[in-house]
């Protein structure tokens, strides 16, 4: 078929965006993995998927396809992309939506000036429903048991780092770093990524902090590598920072391909990201 695609990104993670309310797509993990590809195929981080809704009170429902081609429950900057991309193919008149997807629903909202605001619910922060083995490790106090020792086998050598285990829907480890720049994401990040202790594996965020509303962060994704920014990993990075008490609401993260906003008011409460996306170019490709 001839399928018809927008090419998006938001802060540099960038998404292939698929109408399928309008085109019938029921393609093969390979077939999404084609399109992810940027040598064979078009090339993207993720590859976003708009259907119609199979839940009452919901406008759109919002499938998320890492460029391994496996499907993933939540995707924050992507959740940007989508409510733009739905306004400027008039599917909807509506600037405030409410999103299915499989981690739960989210409301993302196309402000005026064109910056766009994602509540993304509230994170989850027990260990089984992260998922995280927790079993047998001892937690620290300070981050109300969510702070943890994870044990990294590099060859020959062993190494202990401290991760918060926090739930956008999607997983994640955070850890704190003195200097992002040196930290070695491209090493631990894949150890981390497939640790035995997560087992639906886990996005690696790596985050220094430059003051309490002020972070850089490098995330190695799930399903992905590092991308040029992650907004889930974003939001997990500045509970996990409030949580240890070393942030503050509204926290700036600043990621290698751009800026992002996240405010949290604490336990119980949702998690705002705010952000750009931006349209690359609209294709077709014959998949
Ligand atoms: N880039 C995303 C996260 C995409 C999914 C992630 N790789 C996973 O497997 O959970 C974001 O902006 O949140």
């Amino acid at each position: 078929m001839k399928l018809k695609f927008t090419k998006m990104h938001g802060a540099g993670n960038d998404f292939v965006v698929i109408d399928g309310i309008n085109q019938h797509i029921d393609f093969t993990p390979a077939q999404w993995q084609l399109l992810g590809d940027r040598r064979f195929g078009v090339g993207a981080d993720q590859i976003l998927l708009v259907e119609k809704p199979t839940q009452p009170g919901c406008d759109f429902r919002y499938r998320i396809f890492n460029a391994d081609g496996g499907e993933v429950e939540q995707c924050g900057n992507g959740s940007r992309a989508f409510v733009k991309f739905v306004a400027e193919k008039g599917l909807t008149d509506q600037r405030s939506i409410t999103v299915e997807t499989k981690a739960g629903i989210i409301a993302p909202r196309l402000e005026l000036d064109g910056s766009i605001t994602v509540n993304m619910g509230a994170p989850v922060l027990e260990p089984a429903r992260v998922p995280f083995d927790a079993e047998g490790l001892q937690g620290e106090a300070q981050a109300q048991d969510t702070l943890w020792p994870l044990l990294l086998e590099l060859g020959g050598a062993r190494e202990t780092v401290l991760i918060s285990a926090v739930s956008m829907g999607n997983p994640h480890a955070v850890q704190i770093v003195d200097d992002v720049e040196t930290a070695p994401v491209e090493l631990t990040g894949p150890l981390i990524e497939h640790h035995v202790r997560f087992p639906n594996r886990v996005n690696a965020g790596f985050m220094q902090v430059l003051d309490r509303q002020h972070v850089k962060l490098r995330v190695f994704e799930r399903g992905v590598g590092e991308t040029l920014a992650c907004g889930t990993g974003a939001c997990a990075a500045a509970v996990a920072g409030i949580r240890r008490g070393v942030l503050d609401s509204p926290v700036r993260v600043d990621a290698r391909g751009g800026q992002l906003s996240i405010s949290w008011a604490g336990e119980g409460e949702p998690v705002l990201l705010t952000g750009p996306a931006v349209t690359v170019f609209e294709g077709e490709i014959e998949i």
